[in-house]
């Protein structure tokens, strides 16, 4: 099965140090709806692993995260894509739970819905705690340059990080590796 797992903040939609409260704030990146319709139709299950704390901080609820994920895959449909898992971790970082990114938690819960091992996966992030999270299980850690990816960058990387500069351009090498085989 070929299984991939974004963040979302950064990644699939514009980021915002003020969080992403409300559906008019959730902007796509440009190309990355595109992305996720082309992976899925190249036969790619494509997931999303997101940290929401904005929930515990009582700046939106659960209706109006979810009305970002319907709108989500609204878009990817009308590409003629479809997107697989979404899982998010509700809690604030005191809460002591064990699915807030970068404990690898939300990755755990995918693998464990789609009945896969996490080993070498690609896990797409733009943030510290995506790399920490992915490392955390074997995942491949990958950093995109949107959203916070070139703050990220400029703290430094750990070995073996893959950076592209978007969602589209990770797209992009991945159908092309497959169309070279
Ligand atoms: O990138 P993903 O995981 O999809 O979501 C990140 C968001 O939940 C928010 O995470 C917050 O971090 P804290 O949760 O406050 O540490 C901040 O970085 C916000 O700017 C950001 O919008
Ligand atoms: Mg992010
Ligand atoms: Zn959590």
């Amino acid at each position: 099965m070929k299984l991939l797992i974004l963040d979302r903040d950064g990644v699939i939609n514009e980021d915002s140090d003020a969080y992403i409260k409300s559906v008019a704030e959730w902007i796509p990146i440009p190309g990355s709806i595109e992305a996720i319709a082309r992976l899925s139709q190249a036969g790619w299950t494509v997931a999303v692993a997101t940290n929401q704390s904005g929930l515990a901080r009582g700046y939106y609820d659960e209706a109006t995260l979810e009305a970002m994920h319907a709108r989500l895959r609204q878009l990817v449909a009308e590409q003629g894509g479809q997107l697989g898992l979404i899982v998010h971790c509700p809690h604030g970082p005191d809460d002591g739970c064990d699915c807030r990114k970068p404990l690898p938690g939300l990755l755990q819960q995918i693998a464990a819905h789609y009945g896969v091992e996490l080993a070498g996966r690609w896990f797409v992030g733009d943030s510290p705690g995506d790399i920490a999270a992915a490392r955390a299980v074997g995942c491949q850690p990958v950093l995109v340059r949107s959203g916070k990816g070139e703050r990220t960058l400029a703290k430094g990387l750990p070995d073996g990080v893959l950076v592209f500069d978007d969602l589209a351009a990770v797209a992009a090498h991945l159908l092309a590796v497959e169309a070279d085989r």
